[in-house]
């Protein structure tokens, strides 16, 4: 487990980081979202042990993780410009992690050979951008991490290599409870792996959320009446948001599903569906003006 507890960072007279308590279970895809400058790279660096905070703790299972040596050989961290050595191949740089990352896995490394369908003896710098994270994501499976750090790592992946990466990915986390934290601007693109959100803000954590609660709490629902809709519906549901569509309603609506379709199939309504909403939607409906601000710092 990742704990940061009441973490302060602060640059010459720039506070980047104020105040921050967070965690990141073992085996959890943890998404820390926000705008530029919000925070993101300077949280990752702590939590990777390459900054030291001014203040509070930074701890994997419970010991400190700046300049612990052990510790941070079960962390991997691919920044958001992956760096290889000039003039290094995925075959030198393997050579030089296998040095100093003691879980380091072979078999896995050309296991691996397979699904990245691009030279181990080429020269990094010779790949595209592209091809150059898909071989940062090669290598850094291949030392086998507790805790996988990645800056924005979707981008300039096409899409075709971010399902094979987010597979990868997904499947560590099932067979041995590996720990991820991906920062990104974009919720949009990590919202199908990430089991719990972090957003930040201005240095701030505004909030952290599990995922799997924030969903099955909130619905949107289309519905229509063949005369006028029911006066009742409103006193019976947790009513959100309704706007009206021609003659279909759309609501989003707090509560469980079961509830919410007993109540309304009570009404006899001609049409309804419970719809999907997007994580977006549901920070904005369910956060009310913290959900708004979101909405802004969300590209
Ligand atoms: N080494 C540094 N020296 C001075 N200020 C810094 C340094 N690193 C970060 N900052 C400042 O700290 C704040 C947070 O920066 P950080 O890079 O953590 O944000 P970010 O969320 O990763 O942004 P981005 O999405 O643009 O990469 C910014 O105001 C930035 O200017």
């Amino acid at each position: 487990m990742i704990q940061m507890i009441e973490i302060n960072k602060t640059f010459e007279k720039q506070e980047a980081v104020k105040n921050v308590n967070m965690t990141i279970n073992k085996g959890s895809i943890y998404g820390l979202i926000g705008s530029n400058g919000a925070g993101k790279t300077t949280i990752i660096k702590l939590i990777a042990g390459i900054y030291k905070q001014d203040d509070g703790q930074v701890l994997l299972d419970g010991s400190p993780i700046f300049e612990n040596q052990a510790l941070k050989e079960k962390i991997f961290y691919i920044s958001d410009q992956p760096y290889f050595f000039p003039q290094y191949t995925v075959k030198q740089m393997a050579k030089f992690y296998k040095s100093i990352y003691p879980a380091w896995n072979e078999d896995r490394f050309l296991k691996l050979a397979e699904v990245f369908d691009f030279s181990m003896n080429k020269k990094l710098h010779s790949f595209s951008k592209g091809i150059q994270r898909q071989a940062a994501f090669w290598l850094a499976l291949s030392t086998m991490p507790e805790v996988l750090i990645l800056d924005e790592p979707m981008d300039g992946l096409d899409p075709v290599a971010r399902k094979k990466v987010k597979n990868l990915l997904i499947q560590d986390v099932a067979d041995r409870e590996m720990t991820i934290l991906i920062s990104s601007h974009n919720l949009r693109e990590i919202e199908d792996i990430c089991d719990h959100i972090g957003i930040l803000h201005h240095g701030s954590l505004l909030m952290e959320k599990d995922l799997d609660d924030l969903k099955s709490d909130i619905h949107k629902v289309q519905v229509a009446y063949r005369g006028d809709t029911p006066n009742h519906l409103e006193n019976q549901l947790a009513l959100l948001h309704c706007e009206r569509r021609g003659s279909v309603m759309v609501c989003i609506i707090r509560g469980k599903k079961d509830e919410i379709q007993k109540v309304i199939n009570l009404t006899e309504p001609v049409i309804f569906d419970i719809l999907p909403l997007t994580l977006e939607e549901i920070f904005i409906y369910e956060m009310g003006d913290i959900g708004y601000a979101i909405k802004n710092i969300l590209v």
